[in-house]
């Protein structure tokens, strides 16, 4: 299954930068992740923008108002999704600096939140990045997550 993270706005903040080249390096090495970014705008430009980049895929919003999970309920829905046979890639979605319209939230399969906190979009990205690191490492009984 690919894993696509779509985000608005290539990050400028240097430890954004560094932390996003760190876990894409580190997830070569446990499948197809592909980070791909979109031009930044406006909440309704952004967010049409992600719907159709994302389109056909399994689409995950990254959202402070979505459901708060456990990695290891990440790592179990991972397992789900991949025992379907429809499912061929799976579209993390991240918004810009005004966040998704209702209607993407309302569009999406899932909305994930990653805390309560509102986190500026680069460092929602990192950390995003950084659990699906987890998670990969989780699943292959490897001892980074404890
Ligand atoms: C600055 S936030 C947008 C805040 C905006 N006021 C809103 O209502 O969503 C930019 C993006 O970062 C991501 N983000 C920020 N905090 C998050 C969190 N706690 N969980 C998941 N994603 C988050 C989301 O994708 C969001 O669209």
């Amino acid at each position: 299954m690919r894993v696509r993270i779509l985000a608005a706005g290539k990050p400028a903040l240097a430890y954004a930068k560094s932390g996003v080249d760190e876990y894409l390096k580190r997830l070569g090495r446990y499948g197809s992740y592909e980070l791909e970014y979109l031009k930044a705008g406006d909440s309704a430009t952004v967010s049409a923008a992600l719907l159709e980049r994302s389109a056909g895929n399994f689409r995950i919003a990254m959202d402070e108002r979505g459901e708060v999970l456990a990695t290891q309920s990440w790592a179990d829905k991972f397992a789900s999704l991949e025992m379907r046979g429809d499912v061929k890639a799976v579209s993390f979605l991240i918004g810009a600096s005004d966040g998704h319209t209702e209607e993407l939230r309302q569009t999406c399969d899932a909305v994930w939140s990653l805390s309560r906190l509102t986190m500026q979009h680069e460092l929602a990205l990192v950390v995003l990045l950084e659990q699906l690191y987890r998670v990969a490492t989780l699943r292959r009984g490897e001892p980074y997550h404890r």
